[in-house]
């Protein structure tokens, strides 16, 4: 069906200490292309035993993989980062099959979480301790890094490839085994992932996906497994809150990588142009399914007419379709609840008093696509304003004075990614220095990369991914006081 120049990574087992199983109970899931509602693979459904053996493996694993040298490991993890790289069209195929997005979305996805492999193969070789000055005659002082130890991985369905390896790339490169719960709808990537890393020689134990559609068992054996030194999210803040909570009984270092509600703030001395092609890509990317789309678009109001004209045109030249198809822009939703979650929110906004400015809404093409909307005359009395959106909707907000933004834009209990547009360079620094989110894009629509910190403050999470701060979550410092000197 998805014509693979290399049909054996597409996989229906799960991937367990280096063998591919059929759950214990025999229980099956399918996985639905939300494009066309076709079942794309029907794979093996597991639970909390089959979570207890992969980290019991992984960390019968730990004590060889740790001792690998830091150079021994980054040429596993850059093997395995030329493989993907290699086999990027056809996992790119497996990804819109499963999640939706259109291909050259898929594409570089593939790529951008392939570029974290790369990455810390290299960032690991820079993890450096010190040397300090000792305190006394007879005392030298030294401190070490060591890997945390065996981690578990829980991950969401709108960057199934990507999430993994932003988390697995650090994880292994300081020396550390993983264990993996891709999202039960979309578990194909991640199993992909796992058959090159297989061939990329990453030794049986060291990295594990665990799939199931019974994801609340898996999750609890994860979080409250003593053998489990370490556990990182990326999902909503519910859930994480959660996940965070189970942890606390055994002490974990925990990453929480969660939900958004940026805004997007364009100011009278902006380029308009670029402001709008900035707010379609930061919005519309994924059909609006990323934790760091736009989610409120806070516009000036001497230059909100000629914006919002020029934005709705820019979004009703958005052609939506499926994914697999030439030039299409925005894929369908990953499934039917999101549509009806994303209308819902449309229609409180429409009942008090906000416009729909380009009739979008659920399309003919199918149970899982919307079309991409702009709403205006949005307040801060709807919920298009306080929840995480998570759909192909564009608010329009008018505000008067720099302050009025800051303090709008501020008025969330998120803080992962924010954006404006401005070129007055006092400005520009007044704006990002008031924001608060652990992310600011300036003129710039799409941050998201891995050579730099990724990762919210507020509730949207602790931790970051990517950069030379990245590998710090696998690290634990461990301080040497020699005596007798
Ligand atoms: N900050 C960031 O980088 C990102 C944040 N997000 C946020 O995630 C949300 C969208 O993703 P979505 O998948 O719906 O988020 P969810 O939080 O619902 O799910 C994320 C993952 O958690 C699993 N899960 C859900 N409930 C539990 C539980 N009780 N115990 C253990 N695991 C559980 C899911 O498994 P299953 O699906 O199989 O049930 C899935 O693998 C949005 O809020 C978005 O902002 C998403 C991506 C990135
Ligand atoms: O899951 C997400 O939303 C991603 O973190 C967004 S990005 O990293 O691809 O920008």
């Amino acid at each position: 069906m998805l014509n693979l120049k290399n049909p054996d990574l597409l996989r229906k087992h799960a991937y367990i200490n280096g063998q591919w199983i059929d759950s214990d109970s025999g229980e099956t899931l399918d996985v639905i292309n939300p494009a066309s509602g076709e079942t794309v693979a029907t794979i093996a459904s597991c639970g909390a035993d089959e979570t207890r053996r992969a980290i019991e493996g992984a960390n019968e694993a730990w004590p060889e993989w740790r001792d690998l040298t830091v150079k021994e490991r980054a040429k596993i993890l850059r093997d395995w980062y030329n493989l993907i790289v290699d086999n990027a069209d056809d996992l790119a195929k497996i990804l819109t099959a499963e999640q939706g997005k259109p291909l050259a979305e898929a594409r570089t996805e593939i790529l951008y979480g392939a570029n974290y492999l790369e990455w810390f193969a290299e960032e690991a070789k820079r993890a450096y301790g010190d040397v300090i000055a000792p305190p006394s005659k007879d005392k030298r002082i030294v401190v070490i890094k060591q890997p945390v130890g065996v981690t578990a991985s829980i991950t969401p369905w709108n960057f199934p490839s990507a999430m993994i390896a932003r988390k697995v790339a650090p994880a292994l490169a300081a020396g550390c085994t993983f264990v993996a719960k891709p999202a039960s709808e979309t578990p194909l990537s991640a199993l992909a992932m796992a058959v090159l890393a297989e061939q990329a020689g990453v030794p049986k134990g060291v990295f594990s996906v665990v799939v199931g559609k019974s994801s609340r068992a898996i999750g609890k054996e994860m979080t409250t497994n003593p053998l489990v030194r370490k556990f990182t999210f990326t999902g909503s803040t519910a859930v994480g809150k959660q996940l965070q909570a189970q942890c606390a009984e055994t002490i974990k270092k925990t990453s929480m990588e969660l939900g958004g509600n940026a805004p997007f703030i364009v100011f009278d001395d902006a380029d308009i142009d670029e402001a709008v092609k900035g707010a379609i890509v930061c919005k519309y990317r994924n059909a609006g399914q990323t934790c760091v789309c736009a989610n409120r678009i806070l516009v000036q109001e001497s230059v909100f007419d000629v914006f919002a004209e020029k934005f709705s045109a820019a979004v009703n030249a958005l052609k939506l379709g499926n994914g697999m198809e030439e030039g299409v822009d925005v894929g369908p939703m990953i499934n039917p609840g999101a549509v009806n979650d994303v209308r819902a929110l449309v229609e409180d906004a429409i009942s008090k008093g906000a416009k729909n400015l380009n009739e979008g809404g659920p399309s003919e093409l199918g149970e899982c696509f919307y079309t991409p909307t702009v709403v205006s005359g949005v307040d801060d009395t709807m919920k298009l304003f306080r929840e995480e959106i998570f759909g192909p909707i564009a608010p329009l907000y008018k505000f008067s004075s720099e302050e009025e933004a800051i303090q709008i834009a501020n008025d969330t209990e998120f803080g992962l990614a924010s954006y404006f547009y401005a070129r007055d360079i006092g400005r520009i620094w007044r704006v990002a220095e008031g924001l608060e989110y652990g992310m600011v894009g300036i003129n710039e629509g799409i941050i998201s990369n891995e050579m730099a910190p990724f990762g919210g403050i507020k509730q949207s999470g602790t931790g970051r991914e990517g950069s030379k701060y990245g590998i710090d979550d696998y690290l634990e410092i461990k301080y040497l006081c020699m005596g007798g000197i």
